[in-house]
């Protein structure tokens, strides 16, 4: 429904508004033509327009294109709403019918003169148009909709809202004044109650205190599109009317409507209605089942596809870690048996030294190169058994890298130490003479040439190979050692105890990274079994949604199935 109404004081061109002249057409031709020229456009709707023209006068409704129709009810029932009984409504087809109809109305208004306006109107009008359509498309065609759309447009011209004293009406004027103040003044109300909320408030607005407010009460605050004009006169005469006019056009700025397309259905329109709705429904149930189950069957396939290739990654990853693992812990054990041969070499090493210095005092005291006689004696100090445990202890242990014959040492120290043609004396001699010969330990120091080649050649390589760190520059290597040595160590011992220390070191820094690699191992590990326990978690719960959706799907498709039984 649309609604323009006219509102002013009179002379201030309320009529002219609406009507306009020849050359200036009002709202009622515009609208005329603007409605049959839109009726054009839409081929694929029928129209049928209806015209009816009534005026207010007195508080009494009379029919302008039948005038013998006055004092008409107003009625109100659910399927037409609020009507006036008996008012005649022509069909017309084009604008010029319609403004045929329009002249002949106002030629039975009631017209006054004022002070102010000789054709003053006395009464306010409403002209109305009621539009019905619907689609043109036969009953073949599901996709038309038998329901009938009806619009109503009103256009309202009003009475002047001036004071009755200012228009210097009289007698019947007075009269007229009145009733036509009485309509205003509810006008006003009503609007003012609206502007206010009353009636989203559960208020009362007094729309039946007057026919106006009552015929145009969807108009006011209702399922409406409305629109007021307000003409005021620019005299300074006329400022309070003015005035008054504009804040009733203030008032009006705040009633707010709630336009909503009006259509009338028969049975057979709203069952066909039905039908296609269930039609839609049920495509879009289709639609959206098909789209959810291929969606989230999508959905699972990618996860699973990337909790697979997780697992891959990190049982990769695991692998890797294992070998690297296994690798260390192999280098570990390879170092672990050099720093136990390079022990070893450095024990021997001590304890040779250890019977150097014993042979040599033994060798002070018991045993001189001094011309050997039959009585010779050797007055040996030590203790015999400890002697011996040493010797053989020493012995065992050079047998491990330095297993010089001890024959042979006695023979070659006898070579070298005592001169047989000096002494007259010869070691087959000595060996049947009573002669306390000194220990095979303390003769070591008389071989102590010999002592670097004792050593084997492989231990010898390996020892070079598992020295690469020390310095290339011997003399570097020299103040290496004595930097780091206690003195008194021989050069092979100094760098044997580097080496062991380096190799250490070298231990200690893969034990560290053995327990950081281990730790990142566990770290790893962690990350992977949450992953893996999330992952199941969101699969889970994928596949209940899925069984959801598809238990909410076959509910829908039974209502909707039960719907089209019905
Ligand atoms: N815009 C306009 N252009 C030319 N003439 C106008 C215009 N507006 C009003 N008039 C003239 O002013 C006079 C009064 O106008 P009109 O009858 O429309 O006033 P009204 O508000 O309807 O008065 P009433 O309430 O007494 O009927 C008329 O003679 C009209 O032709």
């Amino acid at each position: 429904t649309g609604t323009v109404f006219a509102y002013g004081q009179t002379n201030s061109g309320k009529t002219y508004t609406m009507r306009g002249s020849a050359n200036e057409p009002g709202i009622i031709p515009l609208a005329v033509h603007d409605l049959f020229r839109t009726i054009q456009q839409h081929m694929d709707r029928e129209f049928l327009v209806r015209m009816s023209y009534m005026e207010i006068y007195n508080e009494e409704i009379n029919d302008l294109l039948v005038p013998e129709h006055r004092k008409l009810q107003i009625h109100e029932n659910y399927e037409r709403g609020i009507y006036v009984a008996g008012l005649s409504e022509e069909i017309v087809t084009c604008p010029e019918q319609v403004l045929k109809f329009v002249s002949f109305g106002e030629s039975h208004r009631h017209i006054g003169e004022t002070n102010m306006n000789v054709y003053s109107s006395r009464s306010h009008t409403i002209f109305r148009m009621v539009i019905e359509s619907r689609d043109k498309a036969d009953d073949s065609d599901t996709d038309s909709c038998d329901a009938v759309r009806v619009s109503v447009l009103n256009l309202v011209d009003l009475a002047g809202s001036e004071r009755a004293a200012k228009t210097g009406a009289e007698g019947v004027r007075l009269k007229e004044g009145s009733h036509i103040n009485k309509s205003l003044m509810t006008l006003g109300t009503v609007i003012k109650k609206l502007s206010e909320g009353i009636k989203g408030q559960g208020g009362h607005v007094p729309y039946r205190d007057s026919k106006l407010t009552r015929i145009l009460q969807p108009a006011l605050g209702g399922n409406a599109n409305t629109a007021i004009i307000c003409n005021i006169t620019l005299a300074q005469v006329h400022a309070d009317e003015t005035k008054s006019s504009l804040q009733f056009a203030s008032r009006a700025l705040r009633v707010t409507n709630c336009a909503e397309i009006n259509e009338i259905l028969t049975d057979a329109a709203l069952l066909k209605r039905q039908r296609k709705e269930i039609e839609e429904l049920r495509a879009k149930l289709k639609n959206s089942q098909s789209e959810h189950l291929d969606e989230d069957v999508l959905h699972l396939r990618n996860t699973l596809l990337q909790s697979e290739l997780e697992k891959e990654r990190i049982a990769l990853e695991l692998e890797e870690e294992r070998k690297a693992k296994e690798q260390r812990e192999k280098r570990l054990l390879q170092q672990a048996k050099k720093i136990e041969n390079l022990s070893s070499l450095v024990l021997n090493s001590e304890r040779d030294d250890r019977a150097i210095v014993s042979s040599k005092n033994k060798r002070r005291q018991t045993w001189c190169a001094r011309p050997l006689s039959n009585e010779f004696s050797v007055e040996v100090q030590e203790p015999a058994s400890e002697q011996g445990s040493a010797s053989s202890s020493v012995r065992d242990e050079r047998n491990m890298g330095m297993p010089p014959c001890f024959e042979e040492l006695m023979q070659e120290s006898y070579a070298s130490n005592v001169e047989p043609s000096a002494h007259g004396y010869s070691f087959s001699d000595l060996s049947n003479e009573d002669v306390s010969l000194p220990d095979a330990h303390a003769l070591l120091h008389v071989t102590s040439r010999r002592k670097p080649n004792t050593m084997k050649k492989s231990d010898q390589e390996q020892l070079r190979g598992s020295v690469p760190e020390l310095p290339q520059d011997p003399n570097e290597q020299k103040d290496a050692m004595l930097s780091q040595e206690p003195s008194g160590l021989s050069a092979r011992e100094s760098e044997a105890i580097l080496v062991i220390k380096q190799l250490q070191d070298q231990v200690n820094s893969l034990e560290l990274e053995k327990s950081l690699i281990q730790n990142n191992l566990d770290d790893v590990l962690e990350v992977a079994t949450q992953q893996k326990a999330s992952f199941t978690e969101k699969y889970e719960e994928l596949q209940k949604n899925a069984l959801a959706l598809q238990e909410e799907a076959k509910i829908a498709g039974e209502k909707l199935s039960a719907l089209a039984t019905i």
